[in-house]
């Protein structure tokens, strides 16, 4: 069996926002980011979007080596060893010099992190990532071989408008804010690029948000029919479409049954495979409603391909799962029951009032109490509870410290690192009484 080594597929869509200071990227990514969440077309399942704004990853505190960098190469902002961030916008928005030597020594630094967020994100479900940057085309994150960006939407509105923005926001007197909206040139913003979509604010926001929500829907519309997320939630499994490009073996043991050995070129279980959902060695439970575990190869073969399409399968660990889940708690407390939820975050008690009932998927249960489950970038980037981006880590105790309940073959493949009462909130079923402390 030959695997490829990588797959193509659109997912994770990086529209790059950019534009000068004061237009409006912020405002606008966010509400397009919002607006956009959660959208299906005929060829998508529901997007999940995430918002990242690369000047929050262009931090420098003290005691960072950034830190140490900039103080050195820029000893007058740095009176006492200590940055101060003023003198250095000051002297970066007003030598040009000085703003490309700052430059080379923060963009890669951006770089790297850009590069890990994004390749971190599953692709499945699909995310659309609004990847929010001024200097996002002299950066080189929107060209070169692999760019991070495949559209670029340049969000613009006239100097004087933008002046009397920053003035505002920033408060700062006019004159200083003209300063600063003149030491940018429009050439950086990549309004003569082919493909960039031009999305004047000047005016009304929600109209701008409207205009560059039509042209990322037509982006999204343009690619091709994605295979639907996964179910979630019981023993049911995971429905495919054929071809499913599954490729099976016979167990290294001999014992009968197949596992997972790869993916083909295409196939509906490619995503599955590469966002880690379906993986090598799973052996297959059921297809298509029939137990196929016990069965010689040949014949499972025969199942699979008698089946109609889309067809349901249940791996044999993911099934076990669903044992547990339909089952009851392991304090055999029916379904419904409802428990008490006490909530603390690094070991302090937060007075949330979190209620939950047995059976209940414990994230929701937290969000709605607004719980600070997320923290930093993962507020922006999270996988919506998918089971994917691993940021909604919960540790769950006794008053004595013991395991409450015992996680699922899924969470322990990805939270191997951790600690067995470590636990995905949006993967814990509650069971009852339940004390979680946050991160
Ligand atoms: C120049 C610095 C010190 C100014 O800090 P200050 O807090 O006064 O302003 P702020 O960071 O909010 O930036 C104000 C506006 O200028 C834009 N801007 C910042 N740096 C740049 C740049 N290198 N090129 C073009 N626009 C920039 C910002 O995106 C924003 O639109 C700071 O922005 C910086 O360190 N810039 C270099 C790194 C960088 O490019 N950061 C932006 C995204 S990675
Ligand atoms: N269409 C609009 N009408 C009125 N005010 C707006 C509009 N768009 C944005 N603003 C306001 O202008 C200010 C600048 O907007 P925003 O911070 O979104 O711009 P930006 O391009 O991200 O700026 P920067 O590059 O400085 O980070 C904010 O105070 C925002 O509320």
């Amino acid at each position: 069996l030959s695997l490829p080594t990588s797959v193509a597929s659109p997912f994770p869509l990086v529209v790059g926002v950019t534009g000068p200071i004061g237009s409006g990227k912020s405002s606008l990514c966010s509400s397009l980011a919002s607006s956009l969440n959660g959208t299906s077309l005929p060829n998508l399942p529901p997007l999940v979007t995430a918002h990242i704004e690369a000047d929050k990853l262009a931090s420098y505190p003290p005691g960072s080596p950034l830190h140490a960098s900039i103080c050195d190469a820029f000893p007058s902002c740095a009176p006492g060893g200590v940055l101060d961030r003023s003198l250095l916008s000051d002297l970066a928005f007003a030598d040009p010099p000085s703003l490309s030597r700052l430059n080379a020594l923060v963009w890669p630094a951006v770089t790297s992190q850009l590069r890990s967020l994004l390749s971190d994100l599953p692709r499945s479900p699909p995310h659309l990532v609004l990847l929010e940057a001024a200097p996002l085309v002299p950066a080189g994150w929107a060209d070169g071989p692999t760019p991070l960006c495949s559209s670029l939407i340049s969000v613009t509105a006239p100097p004087p408008v933008r002046a009397a923005r920053v003035a505002s926001r920033n408060s700062l007197p006019l004159p200083a804010a003209e300063l600063r909206v003149a030491a940018q040139s429009d050439a950086d913003f990549g309004l003569d690029r082919a493909g960039a979509i031009r999305v004047e604010n000047s005016a009304d926001l929600p109209a701008a948000v409207a205009a560059a929500s039509a042209a990322v829907l037509g982006v999204l519309q343009s690619l091709p029919a994605q295979p639907p997320a996964i179910p979630r939630g019981g023993a049911a499994g995971i429905s495919l479409e054929k071809p499913l490009g599954l490729l099976l073996e016979e167990r290294d043991d001999g014992g009968p049954g197949a596992v997972v050995a790869g993916v083909a070129e295409e196939g509906s279980a490619v995503p599955l495979f590469e966002s880690g959902e379906i993986r090598a060695g799973q052996a297959l439970g059921t297809v298509a409603g029939v137990d196929v575990s016990g069965m010689g190869f040949d014949d499972v073969m025969d199942v699979l391909i008698g089946a109609g399409s889309p067809l349901e399968i249940a791996f044999a660990d993911a099934e076990e799962e669903g044992e547990t889940e339909e089952g009851e708690g392991e304090e055999g407390l029916p379904q419904g029951t409802p428990v008490s939820v006490t909530v603390t975050k690094g070991g302090a008690p937060l007075d949330l009032g979190v209620t939950a009932a047995v059976g209940d998927v414990l994230l929701k249960r937290l969000k709605e109490a607004k719980a600070p489950v997320y923290t930093g970038m993962a507020k922006m980037t999270n996988c919506g509870g998918m089971g994917q981006c691993l940021t909604c880590k919960v540790v769950l105790t006794e008053p004595d410290g013991q395991t409450l309940y015992e996680r699922s073959e899924y969470e322990d493949a990805k939270l191997a690192k951790f600690p067995s009462n470590v636990r995905l909130a949006c993967m814990t079923l509650v069971e009852g009484n339940v004390r979680v402390d946050l991160p």
